[in-house]
């Protein structure tokens, strides 16, 4: 791993909170179809491509964690990774944005392209792609600063020139919480509720604008109220970011995403599709049975 390659501590605190101590996977035979939304399957057919997967590959030192994922997921819209745990969505959702370089027994091959440009090229600078790319954990993990230095720390350290309230106000806005703190910026960011604290990670992160947001079962911590305000959230970002989450939660898949991957155990990806297509007519029985609860 080459210095650069190496996280900011912001970034490195945020790894830490990437550990699952839940797991809602639906265990009973449920029908989800009924949480579709009117938004899901939603994309327009003449969408762009943001993020191109081809055969993408990743062992962890001798273990294959991924085997030959290709799927293309288009602009401004919701794709889902749903699958059982340990069957590699976090690992796919960290080549996104080459978190994965900071695993050391981690080696990822293919290709994955951010607009057309392999991610994994010798010129691109992982830091200047995870600008790109913002990142939102499970567990909600502002530092331990003001609500007003969470937003701007990502500008700050990569050293961009900005007029740092007006984008403080712009993130909060748009990831719904300027109203329940604009009188209190120079608080800490610990002093808000857990919900909260996820929606300050969330402005943290498009505070430098990125193109693609990746969310790694980002409501799974909160408690239902503070979940459906983040479901309601994720979809309105979509508006103007590409959103990639992970989720145990299959309505919630059903209910805020256009597009849906199901991975199965051993890393492979069985069905990428609309999302309605893959809740109420899956091509593959195996996918049918997981996401019905037949088996989790
Ligand atoms: N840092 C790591 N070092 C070694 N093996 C890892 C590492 N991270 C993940 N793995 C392994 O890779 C496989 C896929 O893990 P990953 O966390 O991507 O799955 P997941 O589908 O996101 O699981 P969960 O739903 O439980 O979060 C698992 O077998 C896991 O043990």
């Amino acid at each position: 791993m080459s210095q650069r390659d190496k996280a900011p501590e912001g970034e490195q605190q945020a790894m830490n909170g990437t550990e699952d101590p839940t797991n809602d996977e639906m265990l009973v035979e449920t029908d989800v179809s009924d949480g579709l939304s009117a938004s899901a399957n939603s994309v327009a057919d003449n969408a762009e491509t943001v993020i191109s997967s081809e055969d993408i590959n990743v062992w962890y030192g001798d273990d294959h964690a991924l085997t030959d994922i290709s799927m293309d997921i288009p602009e401004n819209s919701v794709t889902a990774m749903v699958g059982p745990s340990g069957c590699g969505k976090s690992t796919f959702l960290r080549c996104i944005n080459r978190m994965n370089d900071l695993i050391d027994v981690a080696r990822v091959e293919g290709r994955l392209t951010l607009r057309g440009k392999n991610v994994y090229d010798d010129d691109v600078d992982p830091v200047a792609l995870r600008r790109r790319v913002g990142m939102v954990f499970q567990k909600p993990n502002p530092f331990p600063k003001s609500i007003y230095e969470n937003v701007v720390y990502g500008l700050k350290i990569q050293g961009i020139d900005a007029d740092y309230d007006e984008v403080v106000e712009e993130s909060l806005k748009r990831a719904a919480l300027w109203d329940e703190v604009k009188d209190r910026l120079h608080e800490s960011g610990l002093d808000l509720s857990g919900g909260q604290q996820q929606r300050l990670c969330i402005a943290r992160a498009i505070a430098t604008d990125p193109e693609v947001l990746l969310m790694d079962e980002p409501a799974s911590a909160l408690d239902p109220v503070a979940t459906s305000q983040i479901e309601d959230l994720v979809e309105e970002l979509a508006e103007d970011y590409t959103v990639v989450i992970v989720t145990h939660n299959m309505q919630q898949a059903a209910r805020i995403s256009d597009k849906t991957a199901v991975f199965l155990t051993g890393g492979e990806l069985v069905e990428f599709d609309d999302t309605q297509k893959i809740f109420e007519n899956p091509e593959s029985q195996r996918v049918e049975d997981y996401i019905t609860g037949k088996f989790g």
